[in-house]
């Protein structure tokens, strides 16, 4: 069913912000500042943007279509002409002309004589771990908001929750292979959040450091091999939490880590840990659940101790697009949990007896934003 939005009610005083809003809006003045030349170049500006809001969907599908059809992994290994990449994909050379065009004008790929590189752009969707296997499912998140209206009223039985299934507790994810595929993307795609939440907080004084919700560990080793002092402790479901041993083990950190496994939900967090981080879980949970992990937490830490918390968050009052309009729709399609903007967090921590909250500079947002608070 389409839904057309209801007429606006007229407005019976206009500010004048009002009041430029409805000239823009007016298609004569739209072709009348078109070419007037101070105001041509806003005109042309604003209709490239608007072009790429209604394209981005199409943009998206070009991305995947590349991902699904292994080429930045190719032109990674060596630069292959149009004919070459077409049979390796076993599609027409001509529609895979109009693929590779359409990834050349969203500067993935350019070609040079006969033959298709990757540009800088491109170079690095090869490069970044995980990216391309968050692409790769992305499918199931476009079928999940594909009637947009039903998606944001509410009315939409999600698929992407059944893709990752332990947030709906420890019962979830009990089934070995579903448990290794999600935990194998959800490391691969932690490697620039870990690097960004290493890089932004002093460990000098973390002796221990417990990562709850850790996963197999990704995070935890990174910030083993960047400091070489604190103890490490990871804690996650009984399903996900054995795998870090031999990440662990890979990383020459066995002697200084502990794992321990079992649900938050259930029962108290092991104390300990002079340190807490809790990377990519909040978003996953509501309000309450966090409020619950957050008493455990407080509950675990010794009084000075710390927590740091680090993931993709909202932009609040100044939304961003990674936040506001990816990682809240993916949390939504999720239905167990939200993104939340880091206000909203710190009042979570502030009713949860934590003082000192700050949110360190050096994350890149659209990565993840890093927050940090002292257990009172
Ligand atoms: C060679 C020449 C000519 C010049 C060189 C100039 C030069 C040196 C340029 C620099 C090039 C460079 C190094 C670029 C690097 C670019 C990088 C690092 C880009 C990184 C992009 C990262 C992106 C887009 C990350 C996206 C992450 C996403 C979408 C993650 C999604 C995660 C989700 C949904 C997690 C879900 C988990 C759950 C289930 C909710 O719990
Ligand atoms: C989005 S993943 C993040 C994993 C890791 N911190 C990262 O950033 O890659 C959320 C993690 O929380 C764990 N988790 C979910 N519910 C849990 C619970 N009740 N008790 C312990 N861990 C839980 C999941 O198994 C998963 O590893």
């Amino acid at each position: 069913m389409t839904d057309i939005a209801a007429p606006i009610p007229a407005v019976q005083r206009m500010t004048l912000r009002q009041r430029l809003i409805r000239l823009v809006a007016d298609p004569a003045f739209q072709a009348r500042a078109a070419r007037l030349p101070l105001l041509r170049r806003i005109v042309r500006r604003e209709g490239d943007a608007m072009f790429d809001l209604v394209a981005g969907f199409c943009h998206s599908q070009v991305l995947l279509a590349l991902v699904r059809l292994h080429i930045p992994a190719q032109l990674l290994d060596a630069t292959a002409g149009t004919a070459t990449l077409a049979a390796r994909a076993a599609m027409p050379v001509d529609r895979m002309t109009v693929l590779l065009n359409a990834a050349a004008s969203l500067g993935l790929v350019k070609q040079i004589r006969d033959h298709w590189s990757l540009t800088v752009r491109g170079a690095a969707l090869a490069g970044v771990p995980g990216l391309q296997g968050m692409i790769a499912h992305h499918d199931v998140l476009y079928r999940d908001l594909s009637d947009p209206v039903a998606f944001f009223r509410g009315q939409v039985r999600t698929e992407l929750a059944d893709f990752w299934p332990y947030v709906f507790g420890a019962g979830g994810a009990t089934d070995p292979g579903v448990t290794a595929t999600y935990s194998a993307l959800m490391a691969d795609s932690q490697a620039l959040v870990a690097a960004d939440t290493i890089a932004a907080v002093d460990w000098t004084r973390s002796q221990h450091v417990m990562d709850v919700g850790g996963g197999t560990g990704a995070f935890l080793t990174a910030l083993g091999l960047a400091q070489a002092h604190p103890r490490l402790t990871l804690f996650d479901l009984p399903a996900v939490a054995p795998a870090a041993a031999d990440r662990f083990a890979a990383a020459g950190l066995t002697p200084r880590t502990t794992i321990r496994a079992g649900s938050f939900r259930d029962a108290d967090l092991p104390v300990g840990a002079d340190t807490i981080t809790l990377v990519r879980v909040f978003y996953d949970h509501a309000d309450a659940t966090v409020a619950a992990l957050l008493a455990r937490v407080h509950a675990a830490l010794p009084p000075g101790g710390r927590l740091v918390i680090s993931e993709p968050m909202t932009g609040g009052a100044a939304p961003t697009r990674a936040g506001d309009a990816y990682f809240a729709l993916y949390c939504m399609a999720m239905r167990t949990g939200r993104a939340r903007s880091a206000a909203q967090i710190g009042t979570l921590l502030g009713q949860a007896g934590f003082v000192q909250i700050f949110s360190p500079a050096g994350a890149r947002p659209a990565i993840t934003t890093v927050l940090t608070a002292t257990r009172h």
